[in-house]
């Protein structure tokens, strides 16, 4: 959970003011939300596309902004790893002398007892014990520690020695300094605070532009998720530049087309090889001095211009897309995400998550291993079947809505079709990949992520197609391929005609197939109210995990009076 203090609120306030941002609060009051932390709330009604917050993108935090932007770039560091470095620096070496320090200073990355805000792959073993076996764990593997953050702390380690060594640049302490005694011992508890950083940092950061990246933006970051019905939408130009974050014509894009006529011009007049240039200080201060006489009358009226008002392509803003009623808080989106995605990125998860699903895959696997009769059948699915059948479903489906656009088309009565889009999950991209062993273990991962239960407590087509499969008697088995290659099953071939079969939804024998499998499942049993106190296990670890395991039962329980 990253939460912020409501002692720390008109101090954000007034770095928003200090710094010519507009947020409107006469209208919109920061205070305590039920759901933890602060919310923003509306102090009366407020008109759809009414733009609460406005900042100048000089006004939020970036790796580009900050302190240390060019010692980054130089050695090429961008990213989330970029941002969380600069954080550090800001709050822990230049502090009070931080433009930023008012506000990075009210991000926290420790709960009230003093914990670390750490992801569920960090947890104290007992932690992650709570959620073996969920979809967390099966599906997303989310609880094995990722090796990059591991590998982003060493760097940002070396280079913090590096910096002290070439010019003396303080070492943040108790983030990047490890005393050589106790090595193992004070690597680990710096390397759980920058993990902890990262954590909080990527659960408020918003995505700016192609210069910034990935910024901390005062008071935007205090609104919170609804799953649902979000009220506004954070806007920000994306097309800059990326080199100096201009959003229209600038020194790069100018020296970019120099550079571009140059070579055609060289193309032209050579056929040997053009030496190939770069924009480089030295380019750009001669194409500037170049264009000197002619611009400065220009640069002063837009410097005056500027101070008048404020270009809307250099500011964020968050903007109202809804009408919202006095008193309601008002909610962001973080985006159509399950609990196991909410809980990975931001450290908390939602009651009947309408995104949430149960996976089955290791259930599936458990058959796979206990029942010698279906060797052959997983063998085939796995291999060729899952493939086969994906593609058959997909292709089934299109024709249908083709069909049902042109006679919705025909019948005049309504314009168009649902424009939904499609998050993909369905279709597995096929990437060519040298190593045989890389395929085959996404070609696993692949058919067993395709096996689950959706919120409403319905069976993926590929899971009913799977349990379809392994209730055929032996004879239905056999007559399902034209022409049955033993022992190579993935090298027969399939009766076309008998795919749709698979498709069916209410075959009995699968029914019940299912429903066995159901009952068998190993989910956790869903943690009471009261924490159970074990060591390394946080209230707020409780809390998610029970969220989580309840959601998972309730589809469970969903399904089982579906197929009953
Ligand atoms: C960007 S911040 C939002 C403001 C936050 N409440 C605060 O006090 O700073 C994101 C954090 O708010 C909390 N949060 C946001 N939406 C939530 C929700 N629907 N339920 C529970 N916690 C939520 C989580 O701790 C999350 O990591």
């Amino acid at each position: 959970m990253s939460v912020t203090s409501k002692d720390d609120v008109d101090g954000i306030l007034k770095f928003v003011a200090d710094c010519d941002g507009k947020f409107e609060d006469s209208k919109c009051d920061i205070k305590e939300s039920d759901l933890g932390g602060l919310g923003v709330f509306a102090k009366t009604d407020i008109a759809k596309d009414e733009a609460i917050l406005t900042l100048n993108k000089s006004s939020i935090f970036s790796a580009s902004n900050s302190s240390i932007s060019n010692l980054l770039c130089e050695n090429d560091i961008d990213g989330m790893l970029a941002l969380n470095i600069a954080f550090i620096y800001e709050t822990t070496v230049f502090k009070d002398t931080s433009h930023w320090y008012p506000f990075l200073r009210t991000v926290r990355f420790r709960d009230d007892q003093g914990h670390l805000n750490l992801p569920p792959s960090f947890w104290h073993a007992n932690g992650k014990q709570l959620l073996k076996g969920t979809s967390f764990d099966t599906l997303f593997d989310a609880l094995t520690p990722e090796e990059e953050i591991i590998q982003g702390f060493k760097i940002a380690v070396d280079l913090a020695r590096k910096w002290n060594g070439e010019f003396r640049l303080e070492i943040p302490k108790g983030f990047l300094d490890i005393d050589e005694k106790n090595y193992d011992e004070n690597f680990n508890l710096a390397l759980e605070k920058f993990i902890s950083v990262a954590y909080t940092l990527s659960s408020r950061g918003f995505e700016i532009d192609a210069y910034h990246e990935t910024a901390l933006v005062p008071v935007a970051d205090l609104f919170n998720h609804h799953v649902s019905r979000p009220d506004l939408k954070f806007v920000s130009l994306y097309d800059v530049c990326d080199k100096c974050g201009e959003p229209g014509m600038c020194k790069h894009l100018i020296a970019e087309g120099y550079l571009e006529a140059q070579q055609r011009e060289q193309c032209k007049s050579t056929t040997g090889n053009a030496a190939t240039r770069v924009i480089d200080d030295d380019l750009i201060s001669r194409l500037e001095n170049g264009l000197g006489g002619e611009r400065s009358d220009n640069d002063t009226d837009t410097e005056e211009e500027d101070n008048l008002t404020q270009n809307p392509d250099e500011c964020v803003d968050i903007v109202l897309k809804n009408d919202v009623r006095q008193g309601q808080e008002i909610f962001n989106s973080y985006g159509e995400l399950s609990n196991v995605f909410l809980l990975a990125r931001y450290g908390f998860a939602i009651p009947g998550n309408q995104y949430d699903i149960v996976h089955l895959g290791p259930d599936f696997i458990k058959i796979s291993k206990k029942e010698d009769r279906h060797q052959e059948k997983f063998k085939w699915w796995s291999q060729v079947g899952h493939g086969l059948f994906s593609a058959w479903y997909a292709q089934m489906r299109q024709e249908d809505e083709e069909d049902e656009e042109s006679e919705i088309q025909s019948d005049g009565s309504r314009q168009g079709v649902n424009g939904e889009m499609q998050d993909g999950s369905g279709e597995e991209e096929e990437e060519e990949d040298e190593d045989e062993d890389e395929d085959e273990d996404d070609g696993l991962k692949s058919w067993l992520s395709q096996l689950y239960i959706d919120v409403n407590g319905e069976p993926s087509p590929s899971t009913w197609a799977l349990a379809s499969l392994l209730t055929l008697t032996p004879a239905q088995w056999e007559s399902f391929f034209s022409q049955k290659a033993t022992p190579h099953i993935s090298d027969s071939i399939v009766n076309e005609e008998k795919l749709p079969f698979l498709a069916k939804t209410g075959n009995l024998h699968a029914k019940k197939l299912l429903s066995k499998l159901l009952k068998d499942k190993q989910l956790p049993v869903p943690i009471g109210e009261h924490p159970i106190g074990a060591k390394g296990v946080t209230d707020a670890m409780h809390q998610s995990a029970r969220i989580l395991i309840q959601s998972e039962h309730d589809i469970l329980n969903k399904c089982l009076k579906r197929l009953s």
